[in-house]
């Protein structure tokens, strides 16, 4: 080794170390996202030792390399020690200095099976990233979600800017001064298009979609995919509350290919809930146009102008939260962003998520031939002997053991299955919850699929499909003692940013289920129960969106006298 370096070394390693460290306190105190300040980080040191130690040129790249290794190495370590302010919260060491294993579990898809595991090794709270922290917790959800709950977490959204604002889902705790009161403006919006007179209203689309949906199955000949069918009428369905029709998926069987955008669509998104500093950066990339995410985002754009060009004569959910029904000129209007995220919103929280529950009900019926026969009778009863219209809403919401299987089938498999989140904004100072404490920019998911079964809130047996369990008389038909608090039970999230459509999924979902029970047969293509069973769970696949595989089934005509 030459003099020269030999004179220099022992500074430019303890250089090195300080401005690593340095850079690294940046990161933490002001997290920021924007590709071209990281690069700035990435650069300031090295180049001021370089100047600092009058350093030739091309001792630069491996300073480079040595700063971003020190780095590295101080990062894991803060957050592996004693130091970091979520060290006493258990969970295992390779998620605590990365949020990159729970990202590739969201990618992989199966998410729902890694955070029962986690929770059923480590206990109700496990660290689940490096400011990421999972409760299997009702009352500390009650108390993060509930009315004085915290704001979302940072999501994917991160590259949120006035010109693309985010979502009403979407990361206002990191980007909003007041991001309670950002949600409520946006959410008062969408409450207007879903006031019980609006969801009835609503029928005007529902029922022909129904109607279509049962004569369309009823046409295919042999064996059909049923959840894609359900996918199809939900996605058509969102069409028409927000653009004035247009899918027609039950019509051409997706020959536009929407849900597949859709479908590439969730795994691409799901590594950015937990990963949100990447939106920028895959953003910037070259190609990036033509990725999953920005075929979706034009996707919409297309819809949305398509709609706006039809004018606000058309009342249905766009009209409201497109702001067409503020007449007073002196009243703010969405800006077209902020129009464009929402519908994104509804296009995916909308049709995914009730095709899911749809679906899941199915499986969970044809996987326990005895309660499908029960909830035949109770429909056909209903329909047949009382003559009561295979529309009525109301008469339907009043079925019981129709609404036991929803139920449970919403508990058992959640469409929503493991992450509802909630953040500490910055400046809102530290929390106690479940008795842990919690610093502020902690990020918490609530995830329904492992609260809904858990022992304490339901019991007996609460990883089985039991919809007895739903009804007034649970103990005497299960002929034992029976948990049933529904304190633990949050398909639709809770508190003020809980699922705006619940009403209107519910309504769907049961008009669904009991038509096509009524009105057909239905029965597993594949005839050896247990593997029809796995390979309907082995398909699920847990993007935040629950993606699905083939659903096969034979129908065949019942006769009705
Ligand atoms: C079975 C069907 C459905 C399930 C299980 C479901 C579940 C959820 C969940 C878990 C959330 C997150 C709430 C939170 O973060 O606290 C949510 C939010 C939301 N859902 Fe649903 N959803 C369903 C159907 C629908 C439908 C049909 C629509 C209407 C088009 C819809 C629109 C929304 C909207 C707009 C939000 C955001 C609400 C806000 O931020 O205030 N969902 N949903």
């Amino acid at each position: 080794m030459d003099r020269y370096l030999e004179k220099y070394l022992s500074q430019e390693t303890t250089l090195v170390l300080l401005g690593a460290v340095f850079t690294h306190v940046i990161f933490n105190r002001f997290e920021p996202y924007r590709p071209l300040i990281w690069l700035l980080l990435f650069l300031a040191s090295p180049l001021a030792i370089l100047q600092g130690l009058h350093l030739p040129y091309n001792a630069l790249p491996l300073l480079i390399l040595e700063h971003l290794a020190t780095l590295t190495l101080s990062v894991v370590l803060y957050r592996l020690s004693p130091l970091h302010p979520l060290w006493h919260i258990p969970g295992p060491i390779s998620l605590k200095f990365s949020n990159l294993v729970i990202a590739y579990h969201s990618v992989r898809g199966k998410r729902h099976d890694y955070m029962e595991k986690l929770h059923r090794r480590y206990g109700k709270i496990v660290r689940i990233g490096c400011d990421n922290v999972s409760f299997a917790d009702a009352e500390a959800a009650k108390i993060c979600m509930g009315n004085k709950g915290l704001p979302r977490a940072a999501g994917y959204a991160t590259a949120e800017t006035l010109d693309t604002p985010g979502s009403i889902m979407t990361s206002y705790a990191a980007f909003y001064p007041n991001p309670t009161q950002v949600h409520h403006e946006r959410r008062a919006r969408w409450a207007l298009a879903f006031t019980s007179k609006a969801i009835r209203d609503c029928d005007k689309f529902l029922l022909p979609r129904v109607e279509r949906l049962l004569r369309k199955i009823g046409e295919q000949p042999g064996t059909l995919d049923l959840g894609k069918w359900l996918g199809y009428f939900t996605f058509d369905f969102m069409g028409d509350l927000f653009f004035d029709g247009g899918f027609d998926m039950l019509n051409d069987q997706d020959a536009g290919g929407y849900w597949k955008i859709i479908e590439d669509f969730a795994p691409a998104i799901a590594s950015l809930f937990y990963l949100p500093w990447l939106t920028p950066v895959m953003l910037a990339l070259p190609g990036a146009d033509d990725a999953p995410i920005n075929k979706f985002f034009r996707f919409s754009i297309k819809c949305v102008d398509g709609r706006l060009a039809k004018g606000n004569a058309i009342k249905d959910v766009f009209y409201y939260i497109a702001g067409e029904h503020i007449e007073d000129e002196t009243k703010p209007k969405p800006t077209r962003a902020v129009i464009d995220s929402d519908v994104q919103t509804g296009i995916i929280g909308g049709s995914d998520t009730t095709a899911s529950g749809m679906s899941n009900t199915i499986f969970c019926l044809l996987t326990h031939p005895d309660k499908l026969a029960k909830l035949r009778h109770e429909i056909d009863k209903t329909f047949g002997e009382e003559g009561v219209d295979l529309n009525d809403s109301v008469k339907l919401a009043e079925l019981p053991y129709l609404n036991a299987c929803i139920n449970e089938t919403l508990r058992v498999y959640p469409p929503v299955q493991t992450r509802i989140s909630r953040g500490i904004p910055r400046g809102y100072g530290g929390i106690h919850v479940a008795g842990v404490y919690l610093p502020e920019t902690t990020s918490m998911d609530f995830p329904p699929r492992v609260i809904h079964r858990d022992p304490d809130y339901f019991s007996p047996s609460p990883d089985s499909w039991l919809p007895e369990r739903w009804l007034p008389d649970a103990e005497a038909q299960l002929g034992q003692p029976v948990i049933h608090n529904l304190d633990g039970f949050m398909p639709f999230s809770l508190g003020p940013a809980n699922c705006v459509g619940r009403n209107l999924a519910m309504r769907e979902m049961r008009l669904v289920i009991a038509q096509l029970i009524y009105k057909y047969d239905v029965q597993p293509a594949e005839k050896n129960p247990e593997l029809f069973k796995k390979q309907w769970l082995d398909g699920l696949q847990d993007h935040q969106i629950l993606l699905k595989g083939p659903l096969n089934v034979t129908l065949t005509r019942r006769v009705h006298a």
